[in-house]
């Protein structure tokens, strides 16, 4: 049986043709454009510094998440071994199931907890701890579970799309979802249509998913604290901005609080 650290001992193997430039690194492009999860997430730290501070500083857990995501990722793609596919899987899980128990609107919870905050984390964790042991029986379906979970997220902010009349709010509802659905079109298309991709040697699809995937981050992020403050913080006001500069035609949403100009 070979160990799960050899290189190719995962089932997965993308469509990118392998050990084309080192004998080291089995799928090159899809290894370095994980680059962007390691800037984005300590980049979205330091933008978000000031709504962290109001909210909850375990959301600092999600930004050091995402970067895990990209140095698993790096490795998986790397040496395509079984650890590296399972790192990469349980880091988006548990990226996932901090984003539920921090975000996750109380009027989504399921009645039996009374919109209990710490009862809904309390299953969402121990729910994640049991499905990451299960994990390494069927390695070849979690990216597909994982992707159903994005399906349920999607669902939940459209309903929120509906509710709302804040513009901000609807603008990056829309962007969110228009990335995340052109990363899984991606996603989908070098797992289904790999032959066809081979034939015009186009091999760069999941090096696309990794990028598109990554800038859908800062967006769901912006989103789901934009969601999240009009039931948790009320009474402040979130104000959208983009880096590095709000005039530029492109770039990453951060949120900023406004001071409370109230004084006695
Ligand atoms: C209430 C919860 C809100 C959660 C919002 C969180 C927004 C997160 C955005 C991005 C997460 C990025 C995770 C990307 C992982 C990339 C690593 C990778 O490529 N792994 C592959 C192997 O290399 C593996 O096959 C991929 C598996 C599938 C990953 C599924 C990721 C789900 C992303 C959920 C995005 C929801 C966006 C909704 C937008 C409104
Ligand atoms: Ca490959
Ligand atoms: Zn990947």
């Amino acid at each position: 049986m070979p160990s799960i650290l050899a290189y190719q001992s995962s089932e997965v193997d993308w469509c990118e043709s392998n050990f084309l430039y080192s004998p080291l690194v089995a799928e090159f492009y899809n290894t370095f454009s994980n680059v962007t999860f390691l800037i984005f997430g300590p980049l979205m730290a330091f933008l978000m510094h000031s709504y962290v501070q109001k909210r909850s500083r375990y959301i600092y857990c999600i930004m050091a998440l995402f970067v895990c995501i990209g140095f698993f990722s790096m490795y998986f793609h790397a040496t395509l071994s079984f650890l590296g596919q399972l790192l990469d899987e349980v880091a988006i899980l548990w990226m996932l199931a901090s984003s539920y128990s921090i975000w996750m609107p109380r009027c989504y919870f399921p009645t039996f907890l009374r919109g209990s905050r710490s009862q809904f984390t309390c299953m969402i964790l121990s729910g994640t701890t049991i499905v990451t042991f299960l994990s390494v029986l069927r390695p070849t379906i979690n990216a597909y579970a994982l992707n159903s979970i994005a399906l349920h997220v999607v669902y939940m902010v459209r309903l929120e799309y509906k509710k709302t009349r804040s513009r901000q709010l609807r603008h990056m509802i829309g962007v969110s979802v228009v990335l995340w659905a052109s990363a899984l079109a991606s996603w989908i298309s070098d797992r289904l249509f790999c032959s066809f991709w081979q034939q015009i040697h186009f091999f760069y699809l999941h090096s696309i998913w990794h990028l598109l995937i990554s800038f859908t981050f800062p967006y769901g992020f912006v989103t789901m604290a934009l969601v999240d403050a009009k039931y948790e913080m009320p009474s402040q006001t979130l104000r959208v901005h983009y880096w590095p500069r709000d005039t530029w035609p492109v770039g990453l949403p951060y949120i900023e609080v406004q001071a409370d100009d109230k004084s006695c």
